[in-house]
């Protein structure tokens, strides 16, 4: 009997112990490698509660609309049950709408169920939503932004995602994916594992150097894609919406490539004509002043060119580059405003000047004398030129 008791304390003690371990094994890990439905039902709506409230209703006055049994319950089991203020497919009532698949071959098939069973990572959490990086079977890795406040209704976001699908850019990168509902819009992207141009600019000191001939070649290659991507969509009133250096992602073959292109949308009927309405809410162009979408996008470049000139950050504890440079360039100090890693490289001082005037131009703030970004990146074409040749020609 006393063996019997033992043993019994014996199992009892490793219970606990195990149980203690896994506690500490999964310390600090919950957000990792989650399937990403469970990570999307951990996280607030997306869209407002007032749309969620109109939507319960319907559901509950038509009792054909029920949630549906199938593919919520079965989430909510593999989530440990947990209980959340919000799911995402308890809410989808009657029919789930299916994800888009819209370019990649890597994809044809894939079913939403199968993209929210994956196993996701937080990548970060912005303003206009949350990224995740998911991983499928057979080892492809894409991203699924879960967008928030983008200011487009569902049919809106539809039409836009497929007018920009037709239009192929070599450096803008394609959502390969779109899932839209009453309560979510999902982009699908392919993971880009060489970072952004935020980090390349701004990350360790440690990090390659990245000299005044590759930002060159950045600027160009970004102005061009963006330029062709304003002539294509220009009718349709598609502009980006939401560039900053953080967008400029490097694919396998560090090229860079501009992401989530017309996500965000600023309300505006007249693309030609510069109204108070359309002010820009984003980061790069948050001044105040009244822009179209497309003079938001230009403005913004303007921005990115200052980045790459000035190795600056654009914000940072009161700081902002625009004015700061503005105020030097003023005060004739010019040279004091590039970065220190160009001037040591013998990076021509002629070209980076040249290269500041198109940026300068990007960023005026009178709203007629502002170039397009076709000008914009035929200016910038003319100095890579000059670049070229004077490599060419120096012994
Ligand atoms: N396709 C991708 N592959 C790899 N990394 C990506 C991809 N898309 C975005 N990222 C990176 O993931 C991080 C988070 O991106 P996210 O879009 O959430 O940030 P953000 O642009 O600051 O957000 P927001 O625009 O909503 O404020 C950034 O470092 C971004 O460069």
């Amino acid at each position: 009997e006393e063996n019997e008791v033992k043993q019994a304390l014996v199992q009892f003690m490793e219970k606990l112990f195990t149980r203690k371990c896994d506690k500490k094994w999964h310390k600090g890990m919950e957000h990792e490698h989650r399937p990403l439905h469970w990570q999307l039902d951990r996280n607030k709506p997306c869209e407002d509660q007032k749309e969620k409230a109109t939507k319960n209703a319907v559901a509950h006055d038509n009792p054909s609309t029920i949630p549906s049994t199938t593919a919520s319950s079965e989430y909510k089991a593999g989530a440990g049950n947990q209980t959340s203020e919000y799911s995402l497919t308890s809410v989808e009532t009657g029919m789930v709408p299916p994800l888009v698949v819209l370019t990649s071959p890597l994809l044809r098939g894939l079913t939403f169920e199968e993209l929210l069973r994956a196993p996701a990572e937080l990548l970060g959490r912005g303003k206009h939503g949350s990224l995740y990086k998911v991983m499928l079977d057979g080892g492809v890795n894409l991203v699924v932004k879960r967008i928030r406040n983008c200011g487009i209704s569902s049919d809106n976001f539809k039409t836009r995602m497929k007018k920009i699908d037709q239009v192929k850019c070599h450096n803008v990168l394609p959502a390969v994916a779109f899932y839209c509902s009453r309560q979510e819009k999902l982009l699908v992207y392919e993971y880009q594992p060489n970072g952004n141009l935020f980090k390349l600019l701004h990350g360790s000191p440690t990090s390659q150097i990245f000299d005044g001939g590759s930002r060159l070649n950045v600027a160009d290659s970004i102005a061009e894609a963006l330029a062709f991507m304003h002539r294509e969509l220009h009718e349709d009133g598609i502009a980006h919406g939401n560039l900053k250096s953080m967008n400029i992602l490097f694919n396998m073959a560090m090229e860079p490539c501009i992401s989530e292109y017309g996500v965000m949308e600023v309300e505006n009927q007249d693309q030609s004509v510069l109204s108070p309405k359309n002010e820009i809410q984003n980061d790069n162009a948050n001044k105040g002043h009244a822009y179209s979408t497309f003079k938001g996008d230009v403005y913004a470049f303007g921005v990115i060119l200052l980045e790459l000139l000035t190795g600056k950050l654009v914000q940072k504890n009161g700081f902002d580059l625009p004015s700061w440079v503005n105020s030097v360039v003023k005060e004739e100090w010019t040279v004091e405003v590039f970065d220190r890693a160009l001037i040591s490289e013998g990076a021509s001082e002629e070209r980076m000047v040249n290269l500041l005037q198109v940026a300068l131009k990007c960023i005026d703030a009178s709203p007629n004398d502002g170039p397009t970004m076709s000008r914009v990146s035929l200016m910038i074409k003319s100095i890579k030129e000059e670049e070229e040749s004077s490599i060419t020609f120096d012994p």
